[in-house]
C-alpha cells in the first residue's frame, strides 16, 4: 500500500482530534464546505476520519448565488461528497441581497443562518468549518491592527456554541500550504473564491501582501506565532471572563442593579468585562457597545463627582444612584 502522503495525514489527524471531543451520543457532523481547497481538504478527511469513530458525517454548501455558476458549482460540490459517503450532501441557497452590512457581513450572516438551520433540522452534533492556522494568523493581524483588544487578539475559536449550534474548526494548526497539497494528493481540484484575491476586502490585502510582507521582513515563523498569540491570549481572556461572570453575579444589589462598592474593587480588566456583560443584559447591542460606553460607566464607579446618567446604545441610561449603578427609565 502506499504511504499516506503527509498533509492528507495532517488534516486527517487535526480532524480526528477534533471529533473525538464530541460527547456521545452524537448526531451526525456537518461539513461547511464552500469548495475550496481548505473546506474540501476537511471534508473528504471528515469522511474518512468520522465513520471511523462511530459518528455519521454529511456536508452543506451554501449558494450565495452572487456570481455566475455558484449553483453548479453547489452542485458538483454535493455530487462528489455524496459519491464519498457524505449524507446528507446539500445545497442551501439564501439570498444576500437586502440584509443589513456590507456585501461580505450580508453574505457571511447569510451562510451562517443557513449552516444553522441545516444543523438544528438534522440535530448535527456540530458544523465544521475549514478555517486554517492562516486564517487564523490573518485575523489576530487584523484585529491588532483594529484595535480590536484581547477579545479580536483571541481570534477564532476552535470550539464555539452559536445560538445552540456547536461549531468546530478543526483546522487552526494545519496551513493553507497543507490543505492544498492535501487536495492535490487526493486528487481533487478545489474552486478559487474570486473574492479571496478582490483587493477591496481587507482581509484579501492582508492575504496577498501584509502577512507576506511581515513574513519577509520576520521570517516564516510569523504566520504560526501570530496563530500561537491567539491560542495564549484565548486562554487568559477566557480566564478573565470566568472571574467577571463571577464577580458580575457578586456584585448584584438586592433591590437591582450594582453594587459601587463591589465593582470599585475589582481589578480594572476584570471591571471591564463586567460593565461590558452588564450592559449586554440590559439590552445593549455588543457591536455598538465600545470603549467610549465602558470608560463613561467606569467613570462613575471610579471617577464619582455627581455627573448624569450615561447613555448606552439601543436608548439604555445607567445611573449612579444609592450607592448602585441602577437603570433610569
Ligand atoms: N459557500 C459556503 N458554503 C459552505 N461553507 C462555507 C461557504 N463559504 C465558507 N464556508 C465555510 O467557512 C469557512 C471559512 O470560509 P471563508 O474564510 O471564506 O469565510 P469567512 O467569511 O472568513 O468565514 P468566517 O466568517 O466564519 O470567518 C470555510 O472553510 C467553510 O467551512
Amino acid at each position: 500500500m502506499a504511504p499516506l502522503p503527509p498533509p492528507v495525514a495532517a488534516v486527517r489527524l487535526a480532524v480526528r482530534r477534533a471529533l473525538a471531543r464530541l460527547p456521545r451520543p452524537a448526531g451526525p457532523v456537518l461539513v461547511a464546505c464552500s469548495g475550496g481547497a481548505d473546506s474540501l481538504a476537511l471534508a473528504a478527511a471528515t469522511a474518512f476520519v468520522a465513520p471511523r469513530l462511530g459518528l455519521r458525517a454529511g456536508l452543506v454548501t451554501v449558494d450565495h448565488g452572487l456570481q455566475a455558476g455558484s449553483a453548479e458549482r453547489a452542485t458538483e460540490v454535493v455530487e462528489w461528497a455524496a459519491k464519498l459517503g457524505l449524507t446528507p450532501a446539500e445545497v442551501a441557497t439564501v439570498v444576500v441581497a437586502g440584509r443589513a452590512g456590507g456585501p461580505e457581513a450580508a453574505a457571511r450572516a447569510a451562510r451562517y443562518e443557513a449552516l444553522l438551520a441545516a444543523a438544528r433540522r438534522h440535530e448535527a452534533a456540530a458544523v465544521l468549518l475549514g478555517h486554517t492556522r492562516d486564517d487564523q494568523a490573518e485575523t489576530v493581524l487584523l484585529a491588532l491592527a483594529r484595535g480590536g483588544g484581547p477579545r479580536g487578539l483571541a481570534g477564532m475559536p476552535s470550539l464555539r456554541e452559536l445560538d445552540g449550534v456547536r461549531l468546530l474548526r478543526p483546522l487552526l494548526d494545519v496551513s493553507r500550504d497543507e490543505t492544498r497539497q492535501a487536495c492535490a494528493a487526493i486528487g481533487l481540484t478545489p474552486w478559487e473564491d474570486p473574492h479571496n484575491a478582490d483587493p477591496s476586502y481587507a482581509r484579501a490585502r492582508v492575504r496577498s501582501t501584509g502577512l507576506p510582507a511581515l513574513v519577509e521582513a520576520l521570517g516564516p515563523d510569523v504566520v504560526d506565532n501570530l496563530a500561537r498569540t491567539a491560542r495564549l491570549v484565548a486562554a487568559d481572556t477566557a480566564a478573565l471572563d470566568s472571574l467577571a461572570r463571577a464577580a458580575l453575579d457578586a456584585a448584584r444589589a438586592p433591590a437591582g442593579g450594582l453594587r459601587v462598592e463591589a465593582l470599585a474593587a475589582l481589578l480594572p480588566a476584570v471591571r471591564t468585562r463586567v460593565l461590558h456583560a452588564w450592559a449586554g443584559e440590559l439590552g445593549a447591542p455588543a457591536a455598538a457597545f465600545s470603549s467610549r460606553h465602558v470608560a463613561a460607566l467606569d467613570a462613575l464607579i471610579t471617577d464619582w463627582h455627581g455627573q448624569g446618567a450615561v447613555h448606552l446604545p439601543a436608548g439604555i441610561l445607567v445611573a449612579r444612584r444609592d450607592g448602585r449603578l441602577t437603570r433610569s427609565p
